[in-house]
């Protein structure tokens, strides 16, 4: 059973410290727990099993918590409470421009991201040759990275992620790479290592790109996972919750303009 199990979270809690100003939270780095500071649980208590070759989505809206699930995944951030299995190599499709050398070649750093992963030169020499042909930047390949325009750099950061072979593969909106025909041929590659028994976990606000790739998706609201289910009755659930969300908000802004905020009844009173 274990062995069928590629990212399993059990009751995983992770907080951020809010502090009042960007020098207090400097001074919170040296001074811990002296400096005054607001919890704030971006993750409150996640538990999912997501099986070797399933291709999953998570959908929520902005700050439901889905960048810092998939940062606990890819390991650059850390929970405080619960339990995270991840068995795999893990390649994730996040900040595709960064992270590279600005000083060193596009080959060159093509060898340096593959040791970051944990890559062995053999294995980095192996896929070489596919990342440049993925990467489709011509004789920019030999070039400074520094010289890259920002889609060539995302190009690249693309191509090394898709062409490691990795076993899981986390991607957060990075599908419109490029130009029109560059990202079809990134969905292709996602598509393909898809039906090749790579597991993916999928974030995006564009639900249909979501049901194209996952039958299965995860939805978050205020750091909890609310449904999991089928893609496209999950779609359904975050489509009314939205829809609802929105009713409640333009509701909540016309009760405020008819009676007033606390400010505009103080300055009304003092009339
Ligand atoms: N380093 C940090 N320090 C403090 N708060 C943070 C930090 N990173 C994220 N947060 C907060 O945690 C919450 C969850 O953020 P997260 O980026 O995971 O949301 P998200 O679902 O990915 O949102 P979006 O769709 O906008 O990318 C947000 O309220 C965010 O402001």
């Amino acid at each position: 059973m274990e062995e069928q199990v590629a990212i399993c979270f059990t009751h995983v809690k992770k907080t951020y410290k809010l502090y009042k100003s960007a020098k207090k939270r400097f001074l919170g780095l040296i001074f811990g727990e002296r400096i005054p500071y607001k919890k704030y649980k971006a993750l409150d208590d996640v538990s999912f099993t997501i099986n070797k070759g399933e291709a999953v989505g998570l959908v929520g809206r902005n700050g439901a918590g889905k960048s810092t699930l998939l940062k606990l995944i890819t390991g650059v951030t850390f929970a405080e409470e619960g339990e995270i299995t991840v068995n795999g190599q893990v390649a994730a499709l996040l900040e595709l421009e960064s992270g590279f050398d600005p000083q060193m070649s596009g080959r060159e750093n093509i060898y340096l991201k593959g040791y970051i992963l944990g890559l062995t030169p053999e294995a980095i020499e192996a896929v070489e040759d596919d990342v440049v042909e993925f990467a489709d930047i011509g004789d920019f390949i030999d070039q400074p990275v520094g010289k890259y325009s920002s889609g060539m750099r995302a190009r690249l950061g693309f191509a090394i992620n898709v062409e490691i072979r990795p076993e899981i593969l986390v991607i957060d909106e990075a599908l419109a790479v490029g130009d029109a025909a560059f990202s079809e041929k990134c969905r292709n590659k996602v598509r393909s290592l898809i039906d090749s028994g790579v597991t993916v976990l999928f974030v995006s606000h564009a639900k249909d790109q979501m049901m194209e790739f996952c039958d299965r998706a995860l939805f978050m609201d205020k750091g909890k996972i609310l449904a999991d289910g089928p893609a496209e009755e999950i779609a359904r659930q975050y489509d009314a919750f939205v829809e609802q969300e929105k009713k409640r908000e333009r509701e909540e802004r016309e009760r405020r303009k008819r009676e007033g905020t606390p400010e505009r009844k103080r300055r009304k009173a003092s009339f």
